[in-house]
């Protein structure tokens, strides 16, 4: 089947990136992006590709290529999921709230309401690819609902999970590990299979297209993010003990890391991991564990959330701690709130748990990140229901300069990697300050020794 339409339920951070680089590659295949959030398609329409709505390195000049040649992006779901021989569905699936399986299980209703309006438009046949994160065997489910509409429209189901990670999308989008398709064995699954290897053979090599059954390319992904995050939760585990023992968790990781078997990547000890879909990922896998009777198994990943939970908790302690007890009143600047450097995303940022502890301990907290407005960071914080809108505003100041954001601060922590942060004048920033000038390194970014040659007491993660 030769493909010339492809359409995408869903413009957020996998969606656009995603589709932005298919069209890029695929100028034959007509690519339309929609979305039910008309400010969000608004904004990827804008004229000037700097105020598309996900800030990614790249991205602004690859939509800026394929915009109304072959890119589009549009409210107009039923026409687009209409004309499209396959359509991938990248909605959110976030961690419940409510009901069973709330704080655990993956919420499922945009991938139901996304497969229903798929039936009821659909009039020809059509691939439909699971683009989301979803639980293993939820492709079942799409299908009962994409079966049942009597009109002998035939679908067949594809999963296709996304690996890429934000800061690096466009370039992970361009040169993926791996392209993991999974497929019926049928003929007619076989025939889905090869035409949505046919997009990717435009620019990936046949031998990084993987191809498998439905149920282990949906479980590969919650099982790709868990290994990752237990990483990150395995080397801070460390970065404690490393605190204690007067061993240093960069000289750690660097010492496991040429074991050829560890690997050196994902071994940086930080103020904790953040991001949309590690927690939201573990918590759903550790929920379908459970829902087999796998308490075992459920437990064992379970500590990777818990671990993490703690680092943050730490931070936020030793920051405190450190300040003499008391951090009341006291001004304490933030460099940096997205939940890692070249993104705009901020969800589950570290930096939103620490924000929150300090200003129970009644701190006054001054925000600098050169992606993220104040209106975002605020929401963040409404959003964990701690205290109201009102008081988070009083206990917020965000600023567009970071040294003004320094300004007779008591102390600096670093939630961010941002490169910016590295070349900054910290003698302009320690003339400013309080004295004794703290900093706290969250994410082992800056050079210690030129720190406290400055005068700074400067304490990093893990040593
Ligand atoms: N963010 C990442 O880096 C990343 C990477 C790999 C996989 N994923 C997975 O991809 C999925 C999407 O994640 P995201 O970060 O892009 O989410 P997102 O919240 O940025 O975007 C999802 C979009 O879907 C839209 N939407 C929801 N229901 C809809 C409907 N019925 N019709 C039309 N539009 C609808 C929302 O308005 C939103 O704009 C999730 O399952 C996530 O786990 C995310
Ligand atoms: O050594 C490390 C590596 C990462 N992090 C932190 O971990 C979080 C997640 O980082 P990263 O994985 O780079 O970004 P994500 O965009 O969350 O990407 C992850 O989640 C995506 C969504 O499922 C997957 O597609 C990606 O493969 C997977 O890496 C961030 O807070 C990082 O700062 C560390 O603390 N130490």
């Amino acid at each position: 089947m030769e493909i010339t339409k492809i359409c995408c339920i869903g413009a957020g951070y996998v969606g656009g990136p995603t589709m932005a680089v298919i069209a890029q590659k695929c100028p034959h295949i007509q690519v339309t992006v929609v979305d039910l959030n008309e400010e969000r398609i608004l904004a990827w329409n804008d004229k000037n590709t700097n105020n598309i709505p996900i800030y990614e390195p790249g991205l602004d000049t690859i939509v800026a290529e394929a915009r109304g040649r072959n890119l589009f992006f549009s409210t107009e779901v039923d026409k687009a999921i209409d004309e499209a021989q396959i359509i991938f569905i990248s909605v959110n699936t976030p961690t419940k709230t409510y009901g069973k399986g709330k704080g655990m299980a993956a919420d499922l209703k945009y991938i139901e309401l996304c497969a229903r309006q798929i039936a009821r438009v659909a009039k020809s046949d059509k691939i439909v690819v699971e683009k989301s994160t979803l639980p293993v065997r939820t492709a079942e489910a799409i299908k009962s609902i994409l079966d049942s509409t009597g009109n002998g429209v035939q679908f067949q189901i594809l999963s296709n999970p996304e690996f890429l990670a934000e800061g690096t999308a466009v370039q992970d989008l361009l040169n993926p590990d791996r392209i993991l398709i999974g497929g019926d064995t049928t003929e007619e699954g076989q025939k889905a299979i090869q035409a949505l290897v046919d997009v990717y053979s435009n620019w990936v090599s046949s031998e990084k297209i993987l191809m498998t059954n439905v149920w282990s390319s949906e479980l590969s992904k919650l099982t790709a993010n868990a290994f990752l995050a237990q990483r990150i939760s395995s080397i801070n585990a460390m970065s404690e003990l490393c605190e204690k023992t007067g061993a240093d968790v960069n000289e750690v990781a660097k010492a496991i890391g040429m074991d050829s078997r560890i690997g050196a990547k994902f071994l940086k000890a930080s103020v904790g991991f953040g991001g949309s879909c590690f927690q939201k990922d573990i918590l759903n896998l550790v929920y379908i564990a459970k829902s087999y009777g796998l308490n075992e198994v459920a437990d064992y990943w379970e500590q990777v959330i818990i671990m993490n939970d703690h680092q943050k908790r730490r931070f936020s302690n030793n920051i405190v701690q450190t300040l003499y007890n008391t951090v009341a009143d006291k001004k304490i600047t933030f460099l940096g709130w997205a939940f890692k450097k070249d993104t705009n995303d901020t969800r589950e940022s570290a930096a939103i748990y620490v924000a929150n502890d300090l200003i129970n301990e009644h701190a006054n907290i001054a925000v600098y990140d050169p992606k993220v407005s104040r209106k975002k960071i605020l929401s963040d914080l409404d959003y964990l229901e701690t205290r109201t809108s009102e008081e988070n505003g009083k206990s917020i100041f965000t600023f567009g300069d970071p040294y003004l954001s320094c300004e007779k601060a008591h102390a600096i922590a670093v939630l961010t990697e941002w490169d910016e942060f590295v070349h900054y004048d910290w003698q302009k920033i320690y003339d400013g300050m309080q004295k004794p000038a703290f900093v706290f390194d969250g994410r082992n970014i800056l050079n210690k020794t030129e720190l406290e040659d400055i005068g700074f007491v400067y304490q990093a993660i893990g040593s």
